[in-house]
């Protein structure tokens, strides 16, 4: 079932295996239309159940078809911890998905391994964006002309139950900064307590953000974005310069 709101276009699966199977076709898609037109694919992975749904994406036909060697990998937020930490995006996407797929290592822009081990989020959040303004001078990442922030071309990003998306958290100050690309939180709510995050600017001039939330857990903060348009919780703020779509499972919309 497909809906779409004022900003938003929503599409309910039965079962998460439709909803991983839909993600890499819409990943793969993308990657085709963008590979052909710029030779470039930027990606941007958040953490969490996320990487477990990308699982068709590294079996056929997208295994073989799609073009890794183009594809540029971001992350839109991260744990300050050590790469091999359980807790690290990073060590989460390389275990689960980036391992098995020929993306060439200088393509895949992790946090800063040594900072990130040393636990200094505010440092490691200011050394991402010099990674990201670094790549837009090599014209790896374009700026977008409606927002003047960087425009990633895909971002596959997860909701928590709270509500948070990347780690914009609710109540928290992070959501509000429009002065910097990344931003870090030292209290997160959600452990490990320090974290960085691309602000919200840069989330929503993606070209196109995808979100996908399963699970009845998550059903609350659903229905508070579809029905009520809580703007208290961070994922109500999503959108993108060209489209924003909801991938849900049926368990999702449970309070729908
Ligand atoms: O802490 C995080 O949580 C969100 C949501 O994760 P999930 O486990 O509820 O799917 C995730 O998108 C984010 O990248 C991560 O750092």
């Amino acid at each position: 079932m497909a809906t779409t709101q004022a900003q938003r276009k929503m599409i309910v699966f039965p079962s998460k295996n439709e909803l991983s199977e839909a993600m890499a076709k819409y990943t793969a898609n993308l990657s085709d239309k963008f590979c052909k037109e710029k030779g470039i694919f930027t990606v941007v992975l958040s953490g969490g159940d996320l990487i477990d749904w990308l699982c068709k994406l590294v079996q056929p036909p997208y295994l073989n078809s799609i073009d890794w060697s183009k594809w540029h990998v971001f992350w839109v937020d991260e744990r300050v911890c050590s790469w091999d930490d359980p807790d690290s995006n990073y060590k989460l996407a390389i275990d689960g998905f980036l391992s098995k797929v020929p993306i060439p290592n200088k393509n895949i822009h992790a946090i800063d391994k040594h900072y990130a081990a040393n636990g200094n989020a505010e440092h490691c959040a200011g050394l991402y964006e010099e990674c990201l303004r670094n790549l837009v001078k090599e014209k790896i990442i374009p700026i977008s002309p409606n927002t003047g922030y960087p425009q990633f071309d895909l971002q596959l990003l997860g909701m928590g139950p709270d509500g948070h998306m990347a780690s914009l958290f609710p109540g928290h100050p992070q959501i509000n900064v429009r002065d910097k690309w990344v931003t870090h939180i030292t209290d997160s709510p959600k452990p490990p307590p320090r974290r960085i995050t691309f602000t919200l600017p840069v989330i929503n001039s993606a070209s196109y953000n995808l979100m996908a939330v399963c699970d009845k857990e998550q059903g609350h903060a659903v229905a508070e974005i579809m029905k009520h348009n809580n703007m208290s919780l961070p994922s109500a703020h999503l959108s993108a310069q060209v489209e924003t779509v909801w991938y849900l499972d049926q368990a999702a919309t449970s309070m729908l």
